[in-house]
């Protein structure tokens, strides 16, 4: 990130005292310069000169809000239409202060127009009535995880990487996690309005950031997924991930005793590396970069940004894709970058996919650009040789830029293919400044069988697959595992040494000569063991499917034969009470059940599905199994609950149990009372069936979970997603809490109704892993009714 405080007193930069440079986010436009930025830029040639004011002016303008509408695909389009059929329609025409306003409009480029932008001022989205309403339906379905902030050109990466429900994703740096939350949706493309997918694929997102990793959790609960892990490492140094062969993909004709080798590292078919990087691309968002940008900082990324991409490459499949993206617009970040991990690593290629969006306006990677070697921007060294032969040996000794800061070679960058990578400016589509590379790891070409020499070791018994890897100098002889070669039959490579950390502070060599493993080495305090030691997360323990607590859950929610019950787990020390049940798919149980979580530094795994009841209620039935199903893990659970665990309902039950918090069962109409008077205390679920209620419409089936107590009905819903729903499906919030709320306020109390607030308003986050806020004044549900 830029330094701060160290921009030059320069008339055109201000000064540290002047008052416009005071708060770092509010800049008045006539002190939107940066010298050192301006020349810089320039002399990388990023853009014709005709186009150059133009994207300076672009840089200086407000940023418009852009959303997109999250979640599976079925889901995602139903919102779609309300926004498109409902909120535009009413948002057309609307004056404010005597200025047509305009109302959203669909991005181009992002399929099945699914993303959004729209140029309101914070101000009219408040004061105006209709936009405040659209404000406030934005607001909701915000915090429910149903749309999601997020700039335009961020929504790209995941696009090109077009993941699909079988394959295994890595998410090198994830926080906080809009990417990741568009990443887990294709994952889950299958999912239906009601019901989760099982995908058979995996999504590790990963950050080195503790504190973020709790953001990037908070983001990704709002796609609950059996399918996710989160662990919180160094990218560049992410270790290898262990599965038994039974979870590996063997490629037909692989000997039988390489994959009867139990153990195998977990290769990906997807990699995102959205690396941490100088953020220049975002000056439109975050105007206090005009202050503080500095060369040095991208000059000074690049090493760590190299490394993290590097990583990525080992650990990709053979057919495999990698995004790189930054938002900056900087070569050094950029192409850079990938030119060097290209030529370090042989054996991939920069994919053409400049046609994959349609209406994506771009301009093709740089495959020339000068770096400069001062602050004050000193670009007049063509290449590393010609700036090494300019310093003394001390000078050279003490020097931070590498050979990797300067571009290859004219016919290097031409067979790379540099132009293929992706470059969005901030005037071409009024969006922030961005770069992505799609890297490939090709497929191999097969000689014809009789001439290859690996036919030949295979006669002899000798295929490559049996030969031992040589081992590493820092291998200690009792850690060895069971390696096997890379070999172009198997779909995983075998395991890597486990104990091991990359020299950081070695510069990258580009010399394509060398081999392409980097070299491997202890660095003192910074082994596995080191980083687990601090690790104070709790453990992960699957529970046997014929435990009390899984057999309960099974009888209580009628569960099918097929509910995977042995995927189940729970996150407590021994011996403590259990309080939730987490559901994974076979692939995050094998991984969990094959790695140290301490090693692989995991933060949380799969989705909560039922927590327990700890209510009054709960207790005086004397059952200590009393599990409800959370709203988070329904979608999950769902297709295995059986018939006795079901209630059905119309809308007006619906409208109901929005209404109060524990409306009594005399209250509601038949048959929906009997059926659910005649069910013993406990968690159900209710299929709310589509419907018309005055001017409000259920237009598609609902499922919820409730809490029937002796003589009330709960929703057991937090408040936020009562409200969320209430809007989309009532126009308004009927929900007790707004009532609540709004008393309050009327009452001069300083609780502000949630309609007050404001779009980017920061999403609290739920760090407490039994945290569930339900619309109820106590959060114990019904018990209270007595
Ligand atoms: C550009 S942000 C990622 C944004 C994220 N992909 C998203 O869409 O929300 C870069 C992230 O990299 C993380 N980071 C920095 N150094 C890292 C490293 N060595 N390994 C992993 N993550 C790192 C930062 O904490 C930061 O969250």
């Amino acid at each position: 990130m830029p330094r701060k405080g160290k921009g030059p007193k320069g008339k055109r930069n201000g000064g540290r005292d002047d008052p416009a440079w005071s708060r770092t986010d509010v800049i008045e436009r006539e002190h939107m310069h940066n010298d050192r930025l301006e020349k810089y830029y320039k002399a990388q040639n990023i853009l014709p000169e005709q186009e150059w004011d133009q994207f300076l002016e672009a840089m200086r303008d407000p940023l418009p809000t852009t959303f997109r509408v999250a979640g599976s695909r079925q889901a995602a389009r139903v919102l779609n239409d309300i926004i498109k059929d409902v909120h535009v329609p009413h948002l057309a025409g609307v004056v404010f202060e005597g200025e047509a306003l305009s109302p959203p409009q669909q991005i181009p480029w992002y399929p099945d127009g699914l993303a959004w932008q729209f140029n309101v001022a914070k101000k009219v989205l408040r004061k105006s009535p209709e936009m405040k309403k659209f404000h406030s339906f934005l607001v909701f379905e915000t915090e429910v995880g149903n749309i999601s902030r997020q700039e335009a050109v961020s929504m790209l990466p995941p696009l090109f990487l077009e993941v699909e429900p079988h394959h295994r994703v890595m998410d090198m740096c994830a926080a906080p996690g809009s990417k990741t939350a568009q990443l887990l949706e294709a994952l889950h493309a299958h999912d239906t309005l009601t019901s989760s997918s099982l995908p058979s694929g995996l999504l590790i997102a990963n950050d080195s950031d503790y504190k973020r990793t709790h953001l990037l959790i908070h983001q990704a609960a709002r796609l609950p997924s059996p399918a996710l892990m989160v662990t919180n490492l160094d990218a560049s140094i992410f270790p290898a991930i262990k599965i038994p062969s039974g979870q590996t993909a063997f490629a037909a004709g692989t000997k039988a005793r390489v994959a009867a080798k139990k153990q195998y590292q977990l290769l990906f078919d997807r990699i995102l590396c959205d690396v941490p990087c100088s953020g220049d691309g975002t000056l439109r968002k975050n105007p206090g970069i005009w202050k503080h940008w500095s060369p040095m900082d991208g000059n000074g990324l690049h090493s760590l940004q190299l490394r993290i991409l590097q990583r990525a490459m080992r650990m990709l499949k053979k057919g495999g894709r990698i995004v790189y993206s930054t938002c900056s617009i900087n070569p050094v970040e950029n192409e850079a970058v990938v030119a060097a991990a290209l030529k370090s690593i042989p054996g991939f290629e920069l994919v053409d996919m400049s046609n994959h969006l349609p209406g994506l306006i771009y301009r093709p990677g740089l495959t020339a650009w000068r770096p400069t070697v001062t602050r004050e921007i000193n670009t007049e060294f063509a290449t590393y040789e010609e700036y090494v032969q300019s310093l003394d040996e001390s000078e050279r000794a003490g020097s931070k830029m590498l050979e990797s800061h300067w571009p290859p070679s004219p016919g290097e960058a031409e067979s790379i293919g540099l132009t293929r990578c992706l470059r969005i400016y901030p005037h071409l589509q009024d969006t922030g400044g961005f770069f992505v590379a799609i890297l490939q790891k090709k497929q191999p070409v097969r000689p014809p069988a009789a001439s290859t020499k690996r036919t030949a070791d295979a006669a002899e018994g000798l295929d490559r697959a049996d030969v031992k890897k040589p081992k590493l100098d820092t291998q200690e002889d009792d850690k060895e595992p069971e390696v096997e070669q890379p070999d172009d039959a198997d779909e995983e490579l075998p395991e890597e040494p486990e104990e091991t950390s990359m020299e950081v502070d070695q510069p990258v060599s580009t010399n394509t000569a060398l081999p392409a493993e980097p070299k491997i080495r202890f660095k003192k305090g910074k082994t596995a063991e080191g980083a687990s030691a601090h690790f104070k997360e709790n453990p992960y323990t699957f529970i046997e499917p014929d435990d009390l607590i899984v057999t309960a859950c099974v009888e209580n929610f009628d569960l099918s034969a097929n509910f995977p019950g042995g995927n189940m787990l729970v996150r407590n020390p021994a011996g403590d009470t259990v309080r939730s049940l987490y559901m994974v798919n076979d692939i995050v149980k094998s991984i969990v059940q094959h790695n140290d979580f301490a090693r692989i530094r995991l933060m949380t795994c799969g989705t909560k599905v039922f927590g327990k009841q700890e209510g009054a209620e709960a207790k005086r039935d004397g059952v200590d199994s009393h599990f409800r199903v959370l709203a988070e893990g329904l979608p999950v659970v769902l297709p295995f609950v059986g018939p006795r665990a079901v209630a059905h309902a119309d809308f007006a039950a619906l409208r109901i149990l929005m209404e109060g918090y524990y409306p009594l069962t005399s209250g509601f109409a038949e048959p929906f009372r009997s059926m659910i008077d005649a069910k013993a205390n406990g968690s159900y679920v209710v299929r709310f069936q589509p419907g018309q209620l005055g001017d409000a419409t259920l237009a598609h089936e609902l499922v919820l979970p409730i809490w029937k107590s002796n003589v009330s009905v709960t929703l057991m819903l937090d408040k936020r997603a009562k409200s969320a729903l209430s809007l989309r499906i009532f126009g308004e919030d009927i929900t007790s809490a707004a009532r609540d709320a709004a008393a309050k306020k009327q009452k001069g109390e300083s609780e502000a109704t949630p309609g007050a607030a404001v779009v980017d308003a920061p999403v609290p986050v739920l760090e407490d892993d039994n945290a569930d806020v339900l619309d109820s004044p106590t959060a114990t549900g019904a018990a209270e009714e007595e």
